[in-house]
Formats: C-alpha cells, sequence, structure tokens
C-alpha cells in the first residue's frame, strides 16, 4: 500500500497526538527545574477552506497549538500536517503556506504608510515585483482599507491596524492563516468589522484557524470550534453542537457589587445549580447561574445575595457561552 503524496491531503490542518512540555526554572536561592505540560495529546483536522475556532482560557495551550502548527516551537511528541506536509520535516514547504496574524501592536512600521508597510513586506515574503501592485490592492479591498493607504499606521485606530496586519498576513497568497486572538483591546464596532474582513477571507476560500476568547466572535464565525483547557480539546464541533451541552438548561443573570467568594460558592451549592461563573467587568460582577431547566433557582439565588447591591436581573435561554463555561468546568 502507498501512502499519499506529500502536499495532497484534503485537510488544510492536521494534529495527532500532538504534545507540548516546557521545562522552566523556578527560585533564585535553590532554582529547581520543573516541566509544565502545556499541550497534551492534541487530536484535529481542519478542511480546506473551514473557518476553525481554537477557544479555551488563559494558559488553556492554544498559542503553544498554533505555534506548533506554524513551525515556531517543534512539539515534544506526535505529529502535525498543513495541506499534508510536516511541520517539523517540510518546514519550508509549510511556511510557504501559511500566514500568522497575532493580536497586538508590533510588527508594523508606525512611521510609514499602510501602502509601504504592505509594500514592504511585500519584498520580504518575495511577492514578484509584477504582482505586488495588483495583490495589495485586493488586499486592502479585502480588509477595508482603500482610501486609507497612503496615511501613516501611527494615526490609525486599533481596529485598523488589526485590518492591517492581516493583509499583511496574507501577502504571500497563504492557503492556511493562523489568526491568534485578533480582537483583542478592539472596540466592540471595529470588532464588528473585523470579523467581517475574517467572514470575506474565509469566503475567499483561504483556511482559517482563529483563536479568541469572545464567544459571539466563535459563533458567528466559525465553521467549528474546539474547546482547549488544560491542554486537552474538551470539546469540538459546529457552535449548535456545543450549544447542545447547555440544552435543558436555564440561566439566571445578575449583576451585582462586591460578592463575597463565600456567596459564589453558596450560589454553587444551591439544589439543582448546574454551573456558575463570574465574569468582571470594573467594579460590576456579572454572576450567572445555570440550573437544570424544571428548577426555577431565582429566588433562591436572590435569597443568598441579600443585602448585596445588585443591577439587572434576568432569567433566559442558555448561549453558546453557557455550554463553553460547563465544558471547561467539567475539565
Ligand atoms: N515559554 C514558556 N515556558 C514555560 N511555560 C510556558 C511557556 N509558554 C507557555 N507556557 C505555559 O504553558 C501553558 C499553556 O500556555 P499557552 O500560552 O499555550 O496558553 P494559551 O491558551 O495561549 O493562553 P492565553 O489565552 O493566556 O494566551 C501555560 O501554563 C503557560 O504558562
Amino acid at each position: 500500500m502507498h501512502s499519499a503524496p506529500s502536499g495532497s491531503s484534503d485537510h488544510a490542518i492536521e494534529a495527532v497526538g500532538l504534545r507540548r512540555t516546557y521545562r522552566t526554572r523556578t527560585g533564585w536561592l535553590r532554582p529547581r527545574n520543573s516541566t509544565v505540560e502545556a499541550v497534551r495529546e492534541v487530536d484535529f483536522t481542519v478542511r480546506r477552506g473551514e473557518l476553525f475556532g481554537l477557544l479555551g482560557p488563559n494558559g488553556a495551550g492554544k498559542t503553544t497549538t498554533i505555534k506548533m502548527l506554524n513551525t515556531l516551537l517543534i512539539p515534544s511528541a506526535g505529529s502535525a500536517r498543513i495541506c499534508g506536509f510536516d511541520v517539523v520535516r517540510q518546514t519550508r514547504e509549510v511556511r510557504r503556506r501559511i500566514g500568522y496574524v497575532f493580536g497586538g501592536d508590533r510588527g508594523l512600521y508606525d512611521r510609514l504608510s499602510a501602502l509601504d508597510n504592505l509594500r514592504y513586506f511585500a519584498e520580504l515574503y518575495g511577492v514578484a515585483p509584477r504582482d505586488q501592485r495588483r495583490r495589495i490592492g485586493e488586499l486592502l479591498d479585502l480588509v477595508g482599507l482603500t482610501g486609507r493607504e497612503r496615511e501613516r499606521v501611527e494615526g490609525y485606530s486599533r481596529g485598523m491596524r488589526q485590518r492591517l496586519h492581516i493583509a499583511r498576513g496574507l501577502l504571500h497568497s497563504p492557503e492556511v492563516l493562523f489568526l491568534d486572538e485578533p480582537s483583542i483591546g478592539v472596540d466592540p464596532v471595529a470588532a464588528r468589522e473585523l470579523r467581517r474582513t475574517v467572514a470575506d477571507l474565509a469566503a475567499t476560500g483561504t483556511t482559517v484557524l482563529l483563536t479568541t476568547h469572545y464567544m459571539a466572535e466563535a459563533d458567528e464565525l466559525c465553521d467549528r470550534i474546539a474547546v482547549i483547557a488544560d491542554g486537552r480539546i474538551q470539546a469540538l464541533g459546529t457552535p449548535a453542537e456545543l450549544r447542545q451541552r447547555a440544552d435543558g438548561r436555564r440561566v439566571v443573570e445578575v449583576e451585582a457589587y462586591g460578592v463575597p467568594d463565600t456567596a459564589i460558592s453558596a450560589l454553587r451549592d444551591l439544589p439543582g445549580v448546574r454551573e456558575t461563573a463570574v465574569e468582571t467587568r470594573g467594579a460590576l460582577q456579572v454572576l450567572t447561574v445555570q440550573s437544570d431547566a424544571h428548577v426555577d433557582v431565582q429566588g433562591d439565588v436572590l435569597r443568598e445575595l441579600a443585602g448585596i447591591r445588585l443591577g439587572r436581573v434576568d432569567s433566559r435561554e442558555p448561549t453558546l457561552e453557557d455550554a463553553y463555561v460547563a465544558i471547561v468546568n467539567a475539565s
């Protein structure tokens, strides 16, 4: 039997048993070596043209996974292929086919215009001179910066910079684009434009692997999502499939100020409660309490929070975010 020739795969990304361990030295007086298992046995495949989301809490192993797939880190075990090429043994073929865009501010020249930035990186990425003008024009259109390309980047908003980053990552027409937290620090309106850019990009047939902390973003954009926590994939499916994890539940959402940890633990112990989560927005805390749908916990929840300053109280159907909380809490 013959194995498939390199590069012929139907899959844009294939990860099999991926692992990565970091060795660190901690302590100053008596340094000790310790190991962190950042990624433990990760398996998944992404079809060509798919928009695939990798979601997980801080430290879950998302960036480590992406860095192994884009050849910046060597796996401790397991293997991965991009468009059929092995990320360790065929680095050059892989690099030619991928783009990498990470959130934040680095990687652009502020004193140059967007156009000059793109011209510079086009040179660097070896885009043929005769193709540069057309390619840059297409990308400025794709990311919605046509007409603003002669302005210096230092005057750009975060959202515009982020869209320029995406254009930069696409100059060499990669088949697979890794987008690591593209909307970090971007305001909601700009984030919406950014999502439109990502959706347009996927519509051109580029495979996108996106990491994000924003559930609504993943829900709107992704064909499939893998939830990673503690270095392992805890759930994988379409947003609708993942949402089913919270089927049969009801959610009470309470805005509150200064809730002590003891009260939060007490909520978790109430009969019928399946999950609790707290999100802090400045002084405001938003508590979500998931319970079995047939149990009405709102009265009990408010009783536990007696004496605490409350804002809006709401009872609603579960969202993808609630399913995500359930998946991560179970890990
Ligand atoms: N260079 C490193 N040396 C040692 N430990 C590391 C290193 N990079 C990451 N880690 C650890 O590996 C684990 C996974 O980190 P990783 O950055 O992949 O997570 P992440 O899901 O991308 O998190 P975040 O959402 O915060 O970016 C964490 O426990 C982290 O502290």
